[in-house]
């Protein structure tokens, strides 16, 4: 990607630098009331991208074309989701996937997620967005998150988007 991307290696070291990573394990309790619930809502990462290591159970389903697609567990394969800060650096060229995982009515669902993130003072730079670090992108989407109460991620950077 970054080599499609026409990155050289100094932004890409800056935009996927290998210390800049979280890794989190998820358990998501079976819940009779699977309908009513969602064990994590619609979102969007803020990485630039998400390595996710999902369990038999499913659960997990992405946004497209319109309607929520389920991604099938396949034994010893890992889903690769592209984040926000993909998005910002490929000027939309690639997506940032939204997603949420469903509540399973009789088992618990495991899984292993990586996050890459970009350097904290790394600067995005992009022609659709305002130039931007990651650490601003964050900072933004925390106080987004505190008055509203979600979200609103790169559209509060875009060019020529006053919302
Ligand atoms: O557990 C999963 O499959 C996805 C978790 C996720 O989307 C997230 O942590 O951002
Ligand atoms: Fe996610």
């Amino acid at each position: 990607m970054a080599a499609d991307l026409k990155l050289d290696a100094g932004l890409s070291a800056s935009y996927l630098n290998e210390h800049d990573g979280t890794f989190r394990i998820y358990r998501y309790p079976k819940c009779a009331r699977a309908d009513d619930y969602f064990a994590m809502e619609a979102h969007t990462d803020s990485s630039v991208l998400s390595i996710v290591n999902q369990d038999d159970v499913g659960g997990l389903q992405v946004l497209r074309g319109g309607g929520w697609s389920c991604v099938e567990p396949i034994a010893d394969t890992l889903i690769v989701n592209l984040g926000d800060i993909m998005q910002a650096i490929s000027d939309d060229q690639y997506k940032s996937v939204e997603h949420r995982v469903r509540v399973n009515r009789s088992k618990e669902r495991i899984s292993l997620c990586y996050f890459g993130f970009p350097m904290e003072d790394g600067v995005i730079s992009s022609s659709r967005y305002r130039e931007f670090t990651y650490r601003e992108f964050k900072e933004q989407v925390q106080e987004d998150i505190k008055l509203s109460g979600a979200k609103v991620g790169l559209r509060r950077f875009r060019v020529n988007d006053e919302s």
